[in-house]
């Protein structure tokens, strides 16, 4: 998979791009990351100005759509694969685990990195990109947000965790809809805190019983929204918070 990557800041991602899962990813082909800043694309070139007031007046900049889609059309035509295009903003489609799933499947994906208030409206016209939210906050730019998108997606990848290490049965993989069960490593007693025996008994049934009662437990106390309509429970849980 390839990702282009359209910021005001490349630099942003430079330490991001040489953590170990995403470097060894890139080293062994399985991903491409290319940036491209969006100031090389300026008409203005002694300021290299991309950005400017907004018609009607109001607060801060925005990014103007000429440098912009013609940098985007640019961008998209340097490989013959057309990039899925994503604008990042607080007004987009939530991510959420299924949206990484089916962004997984993409063979080329451009990220388009707003600042300031965001980009002239004709640029959402023009392009038409989806638009995708990390949540309902505000950043001050989408990088941010575009690192969020390659972490999620990337991990997804085929051959990028090794078996050890599957997403296949991470909370929200796949349909699942449960929160993780607690976990626990050496040693076996720190502070006064101790493992659960039913983890170093060796009986592996009884020790899949134990962590699917601790989902089941966790999620109806945390995120009943996740459950199932007809696996909710009806009664306040003796764990749940009030
Ligand atoms: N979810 C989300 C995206 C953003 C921004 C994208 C670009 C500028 S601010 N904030 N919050």
């Amino acid at each position: 998979m390839r990702f282009d990557v359209v910021t005001l800041f490349p630099a942003i991602f430079d330490g991001y791009l040489t953590q170990s899962l995403l470097d060894k990813a890139i080293v062994r082909g399985l991903v491409e990351i290319q940036r491209h800043n969006l100031r090389d694309w300026a008409e203005d070139t002694p300021h290299r100005k991309v950005d400017d007031r907004p018609f009607g007046g109001g607060p801060g900049m925005l990014l103007q759509v000429e440098p912009t889609v013609t940098c985007v059309r640019d961008v998209d035509a340097m490989c013959d694969v057309p990039a899925r295009k994503i604008l990042l903003t607080p007004q987009g489609r939530r991510l959420d685990q299924r949206l990484a799933e089916d962004l997984a499947t993409s063979d080329r994906i451009m990220l388009m990195c707003g600042r300031y208030e965001g980009f002239d409206q004709r640029v959402l016209d023009i392009l038409q990109p989806e638009e995708i939210s990390i949540g309902d906050f505000v950043l001050n730019g989408g990088e941010v947000a575009a690192m969020t998108i390659i972490d999620a997606v990337v991990r997804l990848l085929p051959g990028v965790l090794g078996d050890e290490q599957s997403s296949l049965d991470d909370s929200f993989s796949r349909g699942n809809r449960m929160l993780e069960f607690p976990q626990y490593t050496r040693p076996r007693e720190f502070e006064g805190h101790t493992v659960p025996d039913v983890l170093l008994s060796g009986d592996h049934a009884a020790i899949a019983k134990w962590r699917a009662e601790q989902s089941r437990v966790k999620t109806i106390d945390r995120r009943r929204d996740l459950l199932p309509e007809n696996s909710k429970p009806n009664h306040e849980h003796p764990n749940q918070r009030s």
